[in-house]
């Protein structure tokens, strides 16, 4: 079956979309990338979802017209992955997370998650007069569930090993993590662990548009981060947030590791007088540091291999931090010293066949082929819902195609 995944992430940086033929169950699941593109976000509305990310006020008017907005990209983006290509059958959209709320249960009444993603599947089904499946969080929330991550079960099926065990890890505005079992260890599915890391690039991100007067948005392959030196007093310092001592399940967003948790970083700073290159490598480190400190303190074992996806993995400076903290007897960190007994090695999932940049988008095509099939999406023991769960919610094509054509429609929604 052909189908378009389509997602923008807590980075805004754009939607991606990827045309997958899949075929199998999960098992036997076989994906293929058929095309992958990313397509910004029209500037001004991008500063809008951010600043709504960023807990910005929103009347139920401005709601609705932002709802549209977001709608009428991810089916500009999905028509466009289609030009010159056959037409899919399927669509999966995640939409736009602009607010997540964990599941809390500190305050002894336990509260219900919640989590919101814009872009309703309605109109891109319309839009595009293509069955489209869109709202995948909030089945595993009403089970209790964190809602996030929800790539593991997708993890498993296309990145696990016979023989080695994997940590696949995202490095997107927050970083997440599935820990595969080795499949030929006994129950090797039900030992499958995963949870939100941390921040992944969106502190470095404000960071850098920060430091550049907003003429940059990211540090292009880490190169200004790598001629600073992190200072670890702040990365201990930071990586005591309670957040990180969390045990899972857990998940996170923009609401915790946004615009105030950069604020105090900045603060927290101005006493060790860093340099702006410092002040980049000090918030890669916490980065790196937050996602070993989690597999050290909630994983069994230390996986035998990292593979890396999302924007981060094409971070050189933080991928080769990040492989100094997983190899032997490495000494400037801010966590223990530990011996490995070997470098465990890091990649990215391009190296193992699946694309880094896409892997997001590739899930969500997934995750709408089996609630197409009727196959529940998420991992009870990842989001910590009470039970597995048809994810998504969906919304038929229309039988006939619209009278005009679907530009016109777009053109009309403009
Ligand atoms: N070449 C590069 N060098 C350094 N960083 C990069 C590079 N390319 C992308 N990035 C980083 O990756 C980010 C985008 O990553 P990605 O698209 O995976 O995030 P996202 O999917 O929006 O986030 P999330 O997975 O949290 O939803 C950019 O904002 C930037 O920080
Ligand atoms: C609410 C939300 O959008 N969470 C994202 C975010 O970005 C990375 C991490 O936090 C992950 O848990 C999740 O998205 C991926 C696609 C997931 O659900 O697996």
């Amino acid at each position: 079956m052909r189908v378009i995944g389509l997602i923008s992430g807590t980075s805004v940086d754009g939607i991606d979309a990827a045309m997958v033929e899949i075929s199998g169950t999960d098992v036997d699941l076989k994906v293929e990338l058929l095309a992958g593109a990313t397509y910004p976000y029209p500037e001004a509305l991008r500063e809008q979802i951010l600043a709504v990310c960023a807990g910005a006020a929103l009347s139920m008017a401005e709601l609705a017209e932002l709802d549209d907005a977001i709608a009428t990209s991810f089916a500009q983006a999905a028509q466009a992955i289609q030009t010159d290509r056959p037409k899919a059958q399927l669509i999966g959209s995640h939409g736009q997370t602009v607010y997540h709320r964990p599941p809390d249960v500190q305050v002894g009444i336990p509260q219900m998650g919640y989590s919101l993603q814009l872009g309703r599947g309605a109109l891109i089904a319309h839009l595009t007069n293509i069955t489209t499946i869109s709202n995948f969080r909030v089945a595993d929330i009403a089970a209790g569930g964190q809602g996030a991550p929800l790539v593991s079960k997708i993890d498993a099926y296309l990145l696990s090993h016979p023989q080695e065990s994997r940590c696949v890890q995202n490095i997107g505005g927050i970083g997440n993590t599935t820990y595969l079992p080795a499949r030929q260890s006994p129950h090797w599915e039900d030992k499958i662990q995963g949870w939100d890391t941390g921040p992944g690039n969106a502190l470095l991100d404000l960071a850098v548009q920060h430091l550049s007067g907003g003429t940059k948005t990211y540090d292009q392959d880490g190169n200004w981060a790598a001629s600073g030196t992190p200072c670890q007093a702040l990365v201990q310092k930071w990586l005591s947030h309670d957040f990180f001592q969390m045990p899972p399940p857990k998940s996170t967003g923009r609401e915790l590791f946004g615009v105030d948790f950069f604020q105090r970083c900045l603060a927290d700073a101005e006493p060790y007088d860093l340099s702006d290159a410092d002040l980049l490598a000090t918030l890669t480190e916490l980065t790196v540091a937050s996602i070993v400190h989690s597999y050290r303190t909630f994983l069994p074992k230390m996986p035998d291999r990292v593979l890396l996806c999302g924007g981060g993995s094409r971070n050189l400076y933080l991928k080769q931090r990040l492989q100094a903290y997983l190899s032997p007897a490495f000494a400037s960190a801010p966590l223990p010293i530990t011996n490995y007994p070997l470098a465990i090695p890091v990649m990215t999932t391009d190296e193992v066949g699946l694309n880094a940049d896409y892997k997001e988008a590739i899930a969500f095509a997934v995750l709408a082929y089996w609630r197409h099939l009727g196959i529940p999406g998420n991992l009870p023991q990842v989001t910590g819902a009470s039970a597995s769960a048809l994810l998504g919610e969906i919304h038929l094509a229309m039988a006939q195609p619209p009278h005009d054509s679907i530009d016109s429609a777009l053109a009309v929604s403009d």
